[in-house]
C-alpha cells in the first residue's frame, strides 16, 4: 500500500503528518511509528501525527511520542496539524479541532508560504509550587527549573536525571529550563518519548510562561527555543488557574513522501 506523508517543523520540533481520515492505518500501529520517527532507519521526526475525522469537530489530531507510543498533548504538533489541515484544505482560517487532552480552538494566518498559527491550549488549574521547581499541566506534565543562563547548561543530562528520578521514573515528564532575560525567556526541553532534548516544546514553552509570571508578574512573553522564537499569553486568574492561554509561533511544511507499507 502506497499512503502519502508530510514532514512539518514548527521552532525544529519535527514531525510526520499522515492524513487517515479514510482510516489506512491503524492508529494501534506503534512500531510503525516508532519506525518512521527513528532518524537512521526512518524518516526521523520527534513525533507522529494522524489526522483522522471526528464528530462535531474540524478533525482529530493523534499524536505519538518518537517512541511510537500515544503521547499527551503536543503544542508545536497542534501548531503543524493545522497547517497541514489548511494545505489538506480539512480547515479554512479558523478552526475547532479535538485532540488527547480536549477541545482547541486555532487560527492560521499566512504571508506568502510562511504560515504562523495561533492555538489556544487547555486551561491550567493545579500548580505546584516546589522549592527550586514548578510542576504543572499544560496538556502534558512539565517541570520547570530557572537556570541563570544557558550558555554551557546541559539540558539533555540534567532534564534526563530528573525525568528518570524516583518521583517520575514510572511516567516521566518533560523537563524544562528557564532563563530570564529583559525582553524575553529563553527555554531549553528534554522530553519523554523522545528522551532526548528536542529544539522546542509547544507546551513546555507554555508551562515555562506561566512559571516565569510568578517571577515577573507579565501574563505575555516572547520566548526564545534552540529552533526559534514564539509567543505566548494568558489570563491569570490566580495562582491556580490560568485561562485563555494562546501559543503562537510558525509551522512549516519541509517536504512529502510516499511511504510505501
Ligand atoms: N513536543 C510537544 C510535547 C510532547 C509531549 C510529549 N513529550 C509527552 O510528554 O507525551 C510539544 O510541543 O508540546
Amino acid at each position: 500500500m502506497n499512503i502519502k506523508f508530510s514532514k512539518y517543523q514548527g521552532t525544529g520540533n519535527d514531525f510526520v503528518l499522515i492524513d487517515n481520515r479514510e482510516q489506512l492505518i491503524s492508529p494501534d500501529n506503534f512500531l510503525l511509528f516508532e519506525k518512521l520517527c527513528d532518524r537512521r532507519f526512518g524518516i526521523g521526526a520527534d513525533g507522529l501525527m494522524l489526522l483522522e475525522n471526528a464528530d462535531g469537530f474540524d478533525f482529530r489530531m493523534r499524536y505519538y511520542n518518537s517512541n511510537g507510543k500515544e503521547g499527551s498533548m503536543c503544542g508545536n504538533g497542534g501548531r503543524c496539524i493545522i497547517a497541514f489541515a489548511h494545505h489538506l484544505g480539512v480547515i479554512a482560517d479558523k478552526t475547532k479541532f479535538i485532540a488527547v487532552d480536549g477541545e482547541h480552538e486555532a487560527e492560521v494566518h499566512q504571508s506568502n508560504e510562511d504560515i504562523k498559527v495561533s492555538l489556544k491550549m487547555i486551561d491550567v488549574s493545579t500548580i505546584e509550587f516546589g522549592k527550586d521547581f514548578y510542576f504543572l499541566d499544560t496538556g502534558s506534565p512539565h517541570l520547570v527549573k530557572f537556570i541563570d543562563q544557558h550558555e554551557q547548561f546541559d539540558t539533555f543530562t540534567e532534564g534526563k536525571n530528573i525525568r528518570y528520578n524516583d518521583r517520575f521514573k514510572e511516567v516521566g515528564t518533560n523537563v524544562n529550563f528557564v532563563s530570564l532575560h529583559q525582553d524575553h525567556i529563553q527555554v531549553s526541553t528534554y522530553e519523554r518519548g523522545v528522551e532526548d532534548e528536542t529544539y522546542s516544546c509547544g507546551t513546555g514553552v507554555v508551562a515555562s510562561a506561566i512559571s516565569s509570571s510568578f517571577k515577573t508578574n507579565s501574563d505575555k512573553f516572547k520566548i526564545k527555543t534552540k529552533g526559534g522564537n514564539l509567543e505566548v499569553h494568558f489570563d491569570k486568574i490566580n495562582e491556580q488557574s490560568i485561562e485563555n492561554i494562546w501559543l503562537i509561533g510558525p509551522a512549516t511544511h519541509v517536504f512529502d513522501g510516499i511511504l510505501k507499507i
